[in-house]
């Protein structure tokens, strides 16, 4: 039996916050902590003025993508890096960049010192400006960084813009932000961006995948992993079932989303009202990340086998 006066001891302990660390006094009070030299729009005052071992870094990763993406890359992202000519050696210029892809689809690229809050990046994205990330990774960070840098940003996301109803399609994720905090409910558009932007898959002809993801397509091993790996699942987007899957953020999807074309995109999201859908939502995600469930359309059902050996960093080979 256990005596009532240690049951009354264990709950002491628990009111017991001098365990805890000192918070500051003003933590509820003190504005936001951003580096003095950004403004509210967070945005950096001019672009980072890149040193040659920063370019040289570009050119490399520029390099490696290009021994991996042809035939792995949707057309439109292969047709976009043409267009804007990221290949001219070295972190390319915003403000020549943004001239291009603004004669394009009337999109710009910003500079940001880092990952800006969620209402920020929505008011970038509804204005048609893209906000990327412009410092560059090191040759130490070369394979694997968690915050988005230029090569992400830029290289990624910026050849997309081109393509005009993907360029609709994020302004108007931008516009979708406010509906989506007002219902509590960001980490369910969350996904959507996740298994879209960053990791989405297009089914360019019958049984042709390609990757349009900025997260695939800035990186050389989930370039080959997402199109051709037998290990993930992929599997037609259903945007009701893709808002509530979880995903997961630092290392290979276990499951992807594939579209049809960006029409197919745009008719699922933003030529339908997500109240009723916001409603219906849970507190939390229902699917896992790598689960398969009745109403998928499924184009190939993973072997999960990179997943269940232990991912990244257990020595488990993608391939
Ligand atoms: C869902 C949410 O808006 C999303 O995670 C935002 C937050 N802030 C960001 N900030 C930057 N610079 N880049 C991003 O991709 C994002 N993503
Ligand atoms: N149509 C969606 C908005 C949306 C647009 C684009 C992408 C995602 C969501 C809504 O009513 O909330
Ligand atoms: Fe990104």
């Amino acid at each position: 039996m256990v005596a009532i006066e240690t049951m009354a001891t264990i709950a002491e302990q628990q009111q017991d916050f001098s365990i805890l660390p000192e918070l500051p006094a003003d933590v509820f009070t003190a504005p936001l902590k951003k580096p003095a030299h950004v403004g509210d729009d967070w945005l950096e005052p001019k672009q980072t003025e890149y040193t040659s071992d920063d370019d040289a870094i570009w050119n490399d990763l520029f390099a490696r993508q290009m021994e991996v993406l042809p035939g792995r890359a949707a057309s439109a992202f292969m047709a976009g890096l043409q267009k804007l000519n990221l290949n001219r050696g070295g972190v390319p210029e915003f403000r020549k960049l943004s001239e291009d892809l603004g004669a394009l689809t009337g999109w710009s690229v910003v500079p940001v010192p880092m990952l800006i809050p969620d209402h920020v990046f929505f008011w970038h994205l509804a204005n048609r400006r893209f906000p990327a990330g412009n410092f560059i990774r090191t040759r130490e960070t070369f394979d694997y960084i968690q915050e988005p840098d230029v090569f992400h940003d830029v290289f990624g996301h910026v050849p997309m813009l081109t393509d005009p109803v993907y360029a609709d399609y994020m302004q108007e994720y931008g516009r979708a932000g406010w509906k989506a905090m007002r219902y509590n409910h960001l980490k369910a558009l969350g996904a959507l961006y996740w298994y879209t932007v960053e990791f989405g898959l297009i089914e360019e002809a019958p049984g042709d995948i390609r990757a349009y993801g900025a997260g695939i397509l800035s990186g050389p091993t989930e370039a080959v992993f997402s199109v051709e790996a037998d290990s993930p699942n992929r599997i037609m987007l259903n945007v009701d079932r893709v808002m509530r899957t979880d995903y997961v953020i630092d290392d290979l999807q276990p499951t992807y989303f594939v579209i049809e074309s960006f029409e197919d995109l745009y008719r699922q999201t933003v030529e339908r009202d997500f109240d009723r859908l916001y409603r219906s939502l849970g507190p939390s995600f229902t699917y896992a990340n790598s689960a398969v469930i009745d109403v998928d359309d499924v184009l190939h059902r993973g072997t999960q086998e990179y997943w269940l050996r232990g991912g990244r960093g257990s020595g488990a080979t993608p391939i």
